[in-house]
């Protein structure tokens, strides 16, 4: 992916301007499913306004198919009527209401004769009399159009006028002429114009629109009074409606439900599929990038480990890095490589997989629980490839580095380590003044010997201690006391054997002598070392016989005996060879 090193660099290196570029992409996501939806929405209302307008029309023109229908019946009944030859009132009456059952808004019939005289009335409601006084006076004052319509020998329709019952009428005058030709008169039929029109828009009302009906600026027919229009979302129409010449306007709105039920829920669904995909992306965008990132880390990571460990080669630690599962060796320093031998990591690696022992005698301790935090520390022998062991302190430590788990060695070379541990263990056992063995030494010879008592090795304690010691010290001062210590110790020093005979400085001018073999063996050592002493003849000007003389009190050690019984025993007889008159060696009863 070399092509791509150049822009991955450039993408880590500007990391907020391509997390504002990623947001951008989020927001012009965002915005475009906004324009989509406004579109898609805008298109829609586009459509079901078409739809509805479309609708409104045909029904419109439905209702005006109906009143021509009407019209046309209406001149049909004068086409009957003409063709009647006897045509008295009996029969009059009945055409009548015949053709009223089937048209309700109209109101009244009227025959009238060439001179205008009403030949019958036919009214559905009011007083006859004042019916017929009433339609006298409406057919003179429409005589003109009624003149025309018997010339042009077609119906004409009277205009809109307030009826005897304050109410919109129109009549529709129809000439009439005998089967010859010849004029007979005129039918005329009167209607409410509100009640007309009302029941003719009933199937508009029941399919749900709001409705409003003029002639001129006069109202004739309005559902929705208290206007509350405005809920068809823009989709209104106006269509003019005509009753032969005369116009009416109708104005047509949609209710709310049934222009919903036009639009559908696509362009929201289209709107979420839209944002969702942006989220989608920006996801991906931000995922992808932050991932980018780690690596990036990682890689930078590694790096700074490399280095850190190139450095680790000039100390004098060695080092070794590896996974836990599998012993991966990831790194062996220089200084590791030097103590082992080998040439490089893989031949680390080798060893590893295939003589483990050769690194350490217990292997398992390098697949200890190596728990990220988790340090454990041992000493090992570490082979050379020149067959020599060396033995180093190993300090391993689990780590966790980058959610990946390692394991880090550090080994030291323990030899110098544990010539100075040896050294100092060597020192706290030994008397600081006399160079003999120390008390702590002697209470481990002890029980040492009370272990070989009781597997049969016999062993004798000898106490002695230096006679009239304070009266030395105080007549030759306590430096010259400590010479004369020193003086017993190497004595003692030079008179027993370092393998089965032990001498110990057991506290002041007290010294302990723990002699392999029985109390007669030992007795007689003890007396050597008494006569050797005195062969120094160290001066002693306070004491009876002129020199420095020492008491030996021994006790041969039995099966079963604690430390404590064994050394009252050597106690006792020393003190008895103070009360025998001291220089001499006093074997404790058996
Ligand atoms: N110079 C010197 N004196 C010591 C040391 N340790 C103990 N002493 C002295 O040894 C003396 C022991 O005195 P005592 O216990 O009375 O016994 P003693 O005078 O030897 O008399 P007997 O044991 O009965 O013969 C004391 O005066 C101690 O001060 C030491 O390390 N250096």
């Amino acid at each position: 992916m070399a092509h791509n090193t150049g822009l991955t660099h450039w993408l880590l290196r500007h990391a907020k301007l391509v997390l504002g570029l990623i947001a951008l992409v989020g927001l012009l996501g965002v915005w475009f499913s906004w324009l989509l939806w406004q579109l898609l929405s805008s298109k829609e209302h586009q459509v079901v306004a078409e739809q509805q307008r479309s609708a409104a029309t045909l029904l419109v023109e439905r209702v005006q198919e109906d009143l021509e229908e009407q019209l046309r019946s209406f001149a049909r009944f004068g086409r009957r009527i003409e063709s009647l030859e006897q045509f008295d009132t009996h029969s009059w009456q009945h055409e009548s209401h015949v053709q009223l059952e089937d048209f309700s808004s109209w109101h009244v019939l009227v025959l009238i004769d060439r001179q205008y005289r009403l030949r019958h009335v036919f009214t559905r409601a009011g007083d006859l009399p004042l019916e017929q006084a009433h339609y006298q006076q409406v057919l003179r004052r429409f005589s003109g159009l009624a003149e025309q319509a018997r010339e042009q020998r077609r119906d004409a329709m009277t205009p809109p006028h307030l009826t005897r019952h304050n109410r919109l009428g129109q009549g529709h005058l129809v000439p009439l002429y005998d089967p010859q030709g010849a004029f007979i008169g005129w039918l005329y039929g009167g209607f409410f114009v509100g009640e007309l029109m009302a029941r003719a828009l009933i199937p508009m009302i029941e399919q749900g629109y709001v409705i409003r009906l003029q002639q001129g600026e006069q109202v004739i027919f309005d559902n929705d009074p208290e206007r509350r229009l405005g809920n068809s979302q823009g989709v209104a129409t106006h269509s003019p409606l005509y009753l032969r010449d005369t116009r009416y306007d109708i104005w047509l709105e949609p209710s709310e439900a049934l222009v919903s039920a036009g639009f559908t829920d696509w362009p929201q669904w289209v709107l979420l599929a839209s944002l969702l995909n942006t989220a989608l992306l920006m996801l991906a965008l931000f995922y992808n990038y932050r991932r980018l990132q780690a690596e990036q880390a990682v890689r930078q990571s590694k790096l700074l480990v490399q280095e850190l460990l190139a450095l680790t080669g000039q100390a004098a630690d060695a080092l070794l890095v590896m996974k836990p599962e599998g012993r991966q060796v990831l790194y062996a320093s220089p200084r590791l490589l030097e103590l082992t031998g080998h040439a490089n990591e893989a031949a680390i690696q080798r060893l590893l997989k295939e003589r483990p022992s050769a690194l350490t005698p217990e292997p398992e301790r390098w697949q200890a629980d190596f728990t990220p935090g988790k340090t454990h520390e041992f000493r090992a022998q570490l082979a050379h490839t020149n067959g020599s062991l060396r033995t180093v302190d190993v300090s391993a430590r689990g780590v966790l580095f980058h959610r990946e788990r390692f394991v880090l060695y550090s080994c030291r070379d323990a030899s110098q380590r544990m010539a100075v541990e040896q050294a100092l263990k060597e020192q706290s056992l030994l008397d600081g003044l006399t160079g003999l063995h120390n008390r702590r030494a002697f209470d481990q010879a002890i029980a040492r010997a009370i272990d070989g008592l009781q597997a049969g090795a016999p062993c004798t304690l000898v106490m002695l201690d230096v006679d009239y010691f304070k009266r030395f010290n105080d007549s030759l001062g306590h430096q010259a006391g400590d010479d004369c210590l020193r003086e017993l110790g190497q004595l003692l020093s030079d008179n027993t054997r370092r393998d089965s005979e032990q001498a110990f400085r057991y506290g002041g001018e007290e010294f302990a002598l723990l002699l392999e073999g029985d109390s007669n063996a030992a007795g007689k050592a003890a007396e050597h070392i008494r006569l050797a002493l005195q062969q120094r003849a160290i001066t002693h000007p306070q004491s009876p016989l002129g020199e420095v003389t020492i008491s030996l009190g021994l006790a041969e050690g039995l099966a079963q005996q604690s430390a404590e019984a064994w050394l009252k025993a050597a106690d006792q007889a020393l003190y008895q060879a103070k009360q025998q008159g001291r220089n001499c060696v006093v074997k404790a009863d058996a």
